[in-house]
């Protein structure tokens, strides 16, 4: 039994938010009539859908669709060509990564992106430092406000690496855990920021039936605890398993929106996934 199992009620952060249902439908963030062009390539194109507080939201879609593209669009790694994001009412268009980070967004890369020489534990720690609130000065001078701060990021990430079920691999270098613990150890580093809105770029690639299953329960975990979720996934079953709402990607083009059983059931998203052409759909 994983350590997420023993203790599902780990909270990730101190006072986590009330969960807000679904059916109240207060936007979290909004893409806008978004477009987006590599030179020539149209990646998004009059991309437009809401994501509510308290969802999960799946983003899916066949190879070169533009998820990546959209999340990176969202997170302001690109720069929309036409249209906006917003997240909490807020244009995110010029906003530099870490003040997107400090509005609420987080996300993992469909690359593991960790740093490997360090432990599991000061992985997590580098994300709680993106609220620390003290001066390089305070760090230098060893102000007691300084030590504080750093007690208290190094008590959440450790409560942290418990909620996502690899607190014994605590003081692991980064490149000795597994595959499937890297991933989870991704997950608790954006967790660490204390994201409204966490955004999982493919989390389950290269996961055994069995470590899909156990994502799965930590994503409803997550949203338990306030958490909104955007996922990008290629595992169908993941994805009708987990999300509350689906969005569809095909050519940079939103082909459908909806509960997970109308999507699946959708011509148009049957034929994207299957190569049908779009008149015999
Ligand atoms: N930096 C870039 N420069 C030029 N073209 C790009 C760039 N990033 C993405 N593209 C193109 O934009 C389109 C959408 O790519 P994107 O990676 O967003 O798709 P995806 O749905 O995430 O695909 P996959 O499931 O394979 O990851 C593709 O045609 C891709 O080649």
């Amino acid at each position: 039994m994983s350590d997420t199992e023993q203790n599902p009620k780990v909270p990730v952060q101190a006072a986590a938010p009330v969960v807000e249902t679904v059916s109240e439908r207060e936007p979290l963030l909004e893409v806008d009539h978004v477009t987006l062009r590599f030179g020539g390539v149209v990646a998004l194109n009059d991309v437009d859908f809401t994501l509510y507080k308290g969802e999960i939201l799946g983003l899916i879609g066949p190879n070169g669709a533009g998820k990546t593209t959209c999340f990176n669009a969202m997170t302001g790694i690109y720069q929309p060509s036409e249209g906006q994001i917003r997240f909490l009412g807020q244009k995110i268009s010029g906003k530099k990564r870490h003040q997107i980070t400090r509005m609420g967004m987080a996300r993992t890369f469909q690359n593991i992106r960790l740093f490997p020489e360090m432990t599991a534990l000061e992985n997590v720690q580098v994300g709680a430092d993106a609220h620390h609130k003290t001066s390089v000065i305070s760090a230098l001078l060893r102000l007691p406000r300084h030590w504080k701060e750093e007690r208290e990021g190094r008590e959440k990430a450790e409560r942290l690496l418990e909620f996502v079920g690899i607190s014994k691999r605590m003081h692991e270098f980064a490149r000795n855990l597994s595959y499937g613990e890297q991933r989870r150890l991704e997950i608790a580093r954006a967790l660490a920021t204390d994201p409204k809105l966490l955004c999982l770029d493919e989390p389950a690639a290269g996961f055994n039936p069995a470590e899909k299953e156990e994502l799965l329960q930590l994503i409803r975990q997550i949203r338990d605890q306030g958490v909104t979720v955007l996922l990008i996934e290629h595992d169908m079953r993941l994805v009708m398993g987990v999300t509350d709402r689906i969005v569809v990607l095909e050519f940079g083009k939103k082909i459908a929106e909806g509960l997970p059983a109308e999507v699946r059931d959708n011509p148009k998203v049957v034929a994207a996934y299957l190569g049908v052409p779009d008149d015999a759909a």
